[in-house]
């Protein structure tokens, strides 16, 4: 990875950072990669927005929406730089990350928008709908994951930064499949969020 520049706004606007996923269940790789971009950054504010819909991965049973909006807001709730939005569930039917982001941005028209991914996610970006939109309506920030290779080939130059974080090989799918088996995921995930799954008995027949 090559030395990035950390664009440091000057826009005199707020800086909003956006953390898109399907958080399903929301992990400490999540909230490691958030907290993170937005000490970098000069973050004010990181909304965590739970897919409605996530299209690509219509071919696997993904939780409801209303037990993984509850668990992006347990995990979240003790941060005051964190909060969770709604719209990509409310709006109903396929999440497309350029309806958020046209959403976010009017709905904010006071800040600058940086859309946080992972590296197996921005390695997909071109495969998103009207992703050709995507660098007028907020700055890309992909973070470093492990397995996956951090680049942002074929990308606008200037409109992407590539982070390294500290590396935490957790994700949802192993999370997941831990509950099926009755291992635990203590400390993978927050510890509201291990009693909301247990409570909501999710992944139980995995
Ligand atoms: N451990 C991690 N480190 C860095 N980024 C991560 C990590 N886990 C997920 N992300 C990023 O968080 C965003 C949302 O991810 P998502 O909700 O799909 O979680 P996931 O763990 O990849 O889920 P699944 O295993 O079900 O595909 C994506 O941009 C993804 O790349
Ligand atoms: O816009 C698209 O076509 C698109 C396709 C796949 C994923 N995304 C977004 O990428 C983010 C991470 O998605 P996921 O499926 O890895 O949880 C989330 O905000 C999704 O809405 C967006």
């Amino acid at each position: 990875m090559g030395e990035q520049e950390v664009p440091t706004g000057g826009s005199g606007k707020r800086r909003l950072g956006v953390m898109g996923g399907t958080f399903d269940p929301i992990h400490h790789g999540h909230l490691v990669a958030a907290s993170e971009v937005a000490a970098l950054f000069h973050l004010d504010e990181v909304v965590f927005v739970p897919t409605g819909e996530p299209w690509q991965k219509s071919h696997k049973a993904v939780s409801p929406a209303e037990d993984r909006y509850l668990m992006t807001v347990i995990a979240t709730a003790s941060n005051p730089q964190f909060s969770v939005s709604r719209i990509d569930i409310d709006r109903g039917g396929a999440t497309y990350t350029i309806d958020t982001l046209r959403e976010l941005h009017s709905l904010n028209a006071d800040s600058d928008l940086f859309f946080i991914t992972g590296a197996d996610a921005l390695s997909q970006i071109l495969t998103w709908r009207d992703a050709d939109e995507f660098f007028s309506l907020a700055h890309f920030i992909g973070v470093t994951r492990p397995g996956h290779d951090l680049t942002d080939d074929g990308l606008p130059k200037g409109g992407v930064s590539l982070v390294e974080i500290p590396a935490l090989a957790i994700s949802s799918t192993d999370c997941r499949a831990r509950v099926a088996k009755g291992d635990p995921v203590w400390y993978l995930v927050p510890d509201g969020v291990v009693r909301y799954i247990d409570k909501r008995q999710l992944y139980r027949g995995e």
